[in-house]
């Protein structure tokens, strides 16, 4: 079971001036969401169903774009810059289960499993980001198709100024605790993603190693998950390890906790874990699995920012858990274990 919160108390102008009781039990339901699970379904942040149909459009306009023009605009080697195009199988993203014990921690990189993600993406960051540059198609490949990501990532940078405004009232944090939190949101150094996991037929699925996206966590403050109406998401209660199917709704994006803001609360919120599966063979429809797209949005702090556990979080019940860490070196690390982008050809 997923819960829903509605923070329509932070946006709805109708609701002007908006009613403080109402901000608080949004943002205290938030938060017990985020204590106990690690995520939930959320509406009312401001972008409609319509603005979120537009946006899954135009990535299906991007993918629909022969591999020639995509690859106009590559993923370069590496994992940094993250921008631009990977193709079908050109990330493997696989969780710790996938390394096995005995492993020298050094050769993780090259011990991933054998199967690849069936996907291809499209990674987008600030036209303002010091540190990564984007790499767009050109214009004549998809036109406006820059002008449109550019400023949905912006509006997706002030959603998620709500979605922390809300956590900080839930949390009942004073304007200094508050201020601390806020750092956790760069707008320069966020990552907007496009995926597509392509349709895949009953005789590829009973011949053919494949996957959507293995069990992992993401490594952000948070990540607002827009999904089409096919859904396909599913997220791991941390108490009964139990997955929950997010279905599909209407105007909701799913927050999943990153962990940047579990380090941040010392475990008062975990760092969600969450897949994309596929049915068993015997599940499959007999036509296949039909195609699915989606958006995360990872919000982060800035490249350069260390962060620490607020001293709130920590008493003699719950002592310090973590280090601080600057949030490059924390992206290196773990993107060593979770992601792997394979070179191109
Ligand atoms: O496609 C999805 O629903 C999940 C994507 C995701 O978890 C990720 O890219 O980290
Ligand atoms: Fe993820």
């Amino acid at each position: 079971m997923i819960a829903t919160i509605d923070l329509s108390s932070f946006t709805d102008d109708s609701k002007r001036p908006h009613d403080d009781s109402e901000q608080v039990q949004a943002g205290r339901a938030l938060v017990a969401a985020l204590h106990t699970q690690g995520f939930a379904q959320v509406i009312g942040h401001g972008l409609s169903q319509v603005e979120i149909d537009q946006a899954l459009n135009w990535t299906k306009m991007l993918f629909d774009l022969p591999y020639e023009d995509k690859m106009k605009a590559p993923h370069p080697p590496g994992s940094i810059p993250h921008r631009g195009y990977s193709g079908i199988g050109k990330e493997k993203v696989y969780s710790h289960d996938d390394v096995t014990a005995d492993e020298d921690e050094s050769d993780v990189g090259k011990s991933l499993r054998k199967i690849s993600d069936f996907k291809e993406s499209y990674e987008i960051g600030s036209e303002c980001d010091p540190v990564q540059q984007n790499i767009w198609l050109p214009e004549d490949a998809l036109p406006n198709f820059r002008s449109y990501m550019t400023d949905l990532y912006i509006k997706l940078c002030a959603v998620s100024k709500i979605v922390l405004r809300a956590i900080s009232i839930g949390l009942g944090l004073d304007s200094t605790a508050s201020a601390a939190l806020t750092e956790l949101i760069s707008d320069h150094h966020c990552q907007l993603r496009l995926l597509h996991y392509p349709a895949i037929s009953k005789e590829k699925l009973e011949n053919e190693m494949i996957a959507r996206l293995p069990a992992h966590h993401d490594w952000g403050t948070f990540t607002m998950l827009f999904q089409d109406s096919r859904g396909g998401l599913e997220l791991q209660d941390p108490a009964t390890q139990c997955f929950h199917r997010a279905e599909p709704k209407e105007g909701a994006f799913v927050i999943n906790i990153g962990d940047m803001l579990q380090r941040f609360t010392n475990d008062y919120f975990i760092s969600a874990v969450h897949r994309v599966s596929l049915p068993d063979l015997d599940n499959a429809p007999s036509s296949g699995i039909p195609a699915r797209y989606s958006i995360p949005f990872f919000v982060c702090p800035d490249f350069s920012y260390t962060v620490s556990t607020h001293p709130k979080f920590i008493s003699g019940e719950t002592p310090a858990k973590y280090d601080p860490v600057k949030f490059d070196e924390y992206g290196v690390m773990v993107s060593k274990y979770q992601y792997q982008v394979e070179e191109l050809p």
